[in-house]
């Protein structure tokens, strides 16, 4: 079955387009999870609990899982999402020369889909596009501030580097593969990127803590696959760090029911978000 179509169901099964961003600021965790073997994974597993009923897919970002340890954590993150029946989107922004590119794509023999860079073009994502069951999500506009500044810039036809950049991906789609990123902070780029590409489907990250367009998001960012909405709509640290403003989990006599309510506050995040996109939907 190919990303698209299990995120299909996923979608249909959750009612849901919330991707929930796992990305475990080891600044931020709370105390007694610092003690854990594998912090970064004793944290998201408790994430994971607290809000997969409303996730349609996980979206790590690889900037997260830095180091070997890092890495270990990211590994057992993806099976423990798996094991839960959610996809995960490995936010990692790769693309590269050709032999260099076919390494970092290997890393689609385990997760189900990844954030590509477009900016060395074709060949540096062929061996993303060539995985047919795969989504490989390319970078097109950015939700921060400085995305206008090259993304934004005119072509000789006029046109922004960002809708040339759609253009591309829908032509690199023969695999039926290819998603866009685009954020919820540039509703009038979502909006116009919608005209341009009809048939893909957008994550769309921005919204939460970037403060990006909920509405927006919804109403651009999916598309139709068999009378399913497809597309995610992204928040990591609004959805994560919910309990922080619940519990203050970070002295060293935080308790598990501190704990319990901390990544409770976690879900009732991802489960409100799921409500205030569904009102658009
Ligand atoms: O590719 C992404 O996911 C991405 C693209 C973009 O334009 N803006 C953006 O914020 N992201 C990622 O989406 C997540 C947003 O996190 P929050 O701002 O905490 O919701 C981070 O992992 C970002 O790297």
């Amino acid at each position: 079955m190919s990303f698209f179509e299990e995120l299909r169901d996923r979608i249909e099964a959750t009612d849901s387009v919330v991707s929930v961003g796992l990305d475990p600021d080891p600044n931020r965790l709370p105390g007694p999870m610092a003690d854990r073997d594998l912090p970064r994974f004793a944290f998201n597993r408790r994430i994971i609990d607290a809000t997969h009923e409303h996730a349609a897919c996980y979206k790590p970002n690889a900037a997260f899982y830095e180091g070997a340890e890092g890495w270990r954590a990211l590994r057992e993150t993806v099976a423990y999402a798996h094991g839960k029946g959610v996809p995960v989107l490995l936010d990692a922004k790769r693309a590269d020369i050709g032999n260099t590119t076919r390494q970092y794509a290997s890393v689609l023999e385990w997760v189900d889909a990844i954030t590509v860079n477009p900016y060395l073009g074709r060949d540096s994502l062929q061996p993303f596009l060539d995985r047919h069951d795969s989504g490989v999500f390319v970078l097109c506009r950015t939700s921060n501030p400085g995305g206008a500044d090259l993304q934004d810039l005119e072509l000789e036809t006029g046109e922004p580097l960002y809708r040339r950049v759609a253009a591309l991906a829908d032509l690199w789609n023969e695999g039926g593969n290819v998603g866009l990123v685009v954020g919820a902070t540039a509703p009038e780029e979502l909006e116009t990127l919608r005209r341009e590409v009809p048939d893909l489907p957008f994550l769309v990250p921005g919204i939460g803590a970037q403060g990006g367009d909920a509405e927006a998001a919804v109403e651009h960012g999916l598309v139709d696959r068999d009378g399913v909405d497809v597309g995610l709509v992204n928040s990591s640290r609004g959805i994560i760090f919910a309990g922080e403003d619940a519990v203050n989990a970070t002295g060293a006599d935080v308790t598990e029911a501190d704990l319990d309510r901390y990544v409770k506050a976690a879900g009732d995040a991802a489960k409100r978000l799921k409500r205030v996109l569904n009102r658009y939907r």
